[in-house]
């Protein structure tokens, strides 16, 4: 059985714990991998190895910083195929959404920050007084990175690519529950000769490693994706010590559909929208909005559609859907299916466990779900169920969507379906989400600002944004 060490100072070692915990193929309801199961001390080792390559790794001229990050990108690349099939049997998703979506990311996000580090440039405001200021933006020395685990390569490299590109040494946790990818990443790193301690990767249960990272004095920034109460459970040991932080939490995330809009482009991507990844993305549009003249023939459509998803093997070509993480969230998404039914919610299709056959015949496995006739202030238009299931509503107006959409405590995403472009502007400008896609879903830029409003979170990541949250800006004034 694969053991997953941890990687700290440049070596692959095992937990001082001596403790492994056990890994899951979510598609077969087995074991087949065993843990690090690290604590407080390797938290501790992997600070000191970070500290002292701090001097060493931000002294380095930027083109040679730039080249080893490029040199992992091209790892990444070289090991597409392996780390893709990882991903899919560590998570349960399609290998081919793996393969078409979360390995090429990761190498892009490399790529991104490898080549974005060298453009990256002090700001710099004269004075009629007669006086220069320049910003000089450095490196904060060593910062946490904590991901989840429903896009665990994807969204590892997207916080610690910009970290190590602005100059930083990193203590990095990837989530417990898919944690093999990361430990293939710490084997591409020693191949692309990243020096010893620059990026050290923790592994362990969130109670024990992230909160040793949350708690060390000497992390001084923290970036974590992960859920919401995570998040404010974080928050709330960072404040104090005054620890920089960018949380990207969950979502309730409105797909609003006009009448007018481009329909079958709408229909396409609104199933993409809605069950990407078994409907385990923060963005993922859970509750779906459809002007009333248009509703019933979208839900008819709709509903077929998504009766004809394919749930199986992740491995095989032709599914749709694979298997959910774990027993335990695959059992709080049906709880929620439950939840909705009390509250008076018809089940149009889907709604129970899939049991496959041969292989995966002790998987997770969830029917794609769509669900109508609840209010919008119910607790399951309220609260994030992060699965595939999705509820329909009509609306009349303008108005009356925007306060639906607006109705939960989180603020991440919207995607708005429409071809009047006056009213997309006005739209956009109401809603209370961080992003807001007119006419697609998930198109991603990598230079824009990249987060939540209200609850979804705290700070911006991509581009500038996130070269910026990694380093400490320093302004200089000159009088002359
Ligand atoms: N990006 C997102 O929006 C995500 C949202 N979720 C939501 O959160 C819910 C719970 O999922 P979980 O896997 O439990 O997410 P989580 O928020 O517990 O896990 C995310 C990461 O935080 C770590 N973590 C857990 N406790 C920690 C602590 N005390 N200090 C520092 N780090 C800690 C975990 O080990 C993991 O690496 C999901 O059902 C879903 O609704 C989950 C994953 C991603
Ligand atoms: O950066 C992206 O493209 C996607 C990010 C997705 C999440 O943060 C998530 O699902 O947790």
């Amino acid at each position: 059985m694969k053991v997953i060490s941890n990687y700290i100072n440049g070596q692959l070692i095992a937990p001082q714990s001596g403790q492994y915990i056990d890994v899951y193929d979510p598609s077969v309801g087995e074991v087949y991998a065993k843990l690090s199961d690290s604590d407080n001390r390797d938290v501790g080792q992997a600070v000191q190895a970070a500290k002292k390559a701090f001097p060493v790794w931000s002294g380095m001229t930027t083109e040679k910083r730039s080249a080893i990050l490029l040199k992992i990108a091209q790892g990444i690349e070289a090991n597409f195929e392996k780390l893709a099939l990882a991903e899919s049997i560590d998570n349960g998703k399609p290998l081919k959404l793996a393969q078409e979506v979360d390995i090429p990311r990761a190498a892009s996000n490399f790529h991104f920050f490898a080549t974005g580090l060298i453009h990256f440039a002090s700001e710099s405001h004269s004075m009629e007084e007669g006086a220069i200021n320049y910003t000089l933006r450095t490196p904060i020395g060593v910062v946490g990175c904590i991901s989840p685990w429903n896009l665990p390569l994807y969204l590892f490299t997207w916080k610690i690519a910009p970290a190590l590109a602005a100059g930083n040494c990193v203590v990095a946790k990837p989530s417990e529950i898919t944690p093999m990818t990361a430990f293939l990443l710490s084997e591409i790193c020693i191949e692309a000769g990243l020096p010893a301690g620059v990026l050290n990767i923790v592994h362990g249960y969130g109670n024990k490693v992230g909160q040793a990272i949350a708690e060390h004095p000497q992390i001084t920034a923290i970036s974590f994706t992960g859920g919401t109460v995570t998040g404010a459970h974080i928050a709330k040991i960072a404040a104090p010590m005054f620890k920089k932080l960018s949380l990207e939490l969950g979502g309730k995330n409105p797909a609003i559909i006009f009448a007018d809009c481009n329909y079958e482009k709408m229909l396409d991507t609104v199933m993409r929208s809605s069950f990407a990844n078994q409907g385990q993305i923060c963005l993922c549009g859970s509750r779906i909005f459809v002007e009333r003249p248009l509703y019933e023939k979208f839900k008819l459509d709709f509903v077929q559609r998504t009766a004809q998803l394919k749930v199986g093997d992740p491995l095989l070509e032709n599914s749709n859907l694979g298997a959910i993480v774990s027993e335990p969230h695959m059992n709080k998404v049906l709880s929620y299916i439950d939840l909705a039914k009390q509250e008076g919610g018809t089940i149009l299709t889907g709604g129970k466990r899939v049991k496959l056959e041969e292989r995966c015949k002790n998987g997770w496995f969830l029917e794609p779900t769509v669900i109508e006739g609840l209010s919008y202030d119910c607790r399951t238009n309220q609260e994030e169920i992060f699965g595939p299931v999705v509820t329909i509503m009509p609306f009349d107006t303008e108005e009356e969507v925007l306060m639906y959409a607006n109705s939960t405590q989180y603020g991440l995403a919207s995607s708005v379906w429409t071809e009047n472009l006056s009213r997309a502007h006005r739209i956009a400008a109401e809603l209370k989400t961080g992003i807001i896609w007119t006419n697609c879903w998930l198109l991603r830029d990598l230079r824009t600002p990249f987060g939540g409003m209200k609850n979804s979170g705290v700070g911006r990541e991509g581009g500038w944004e996130a070269m910026r949250f990694f380093t400490e800006a320093k302004n200089v004034c000159i009088k002359y």
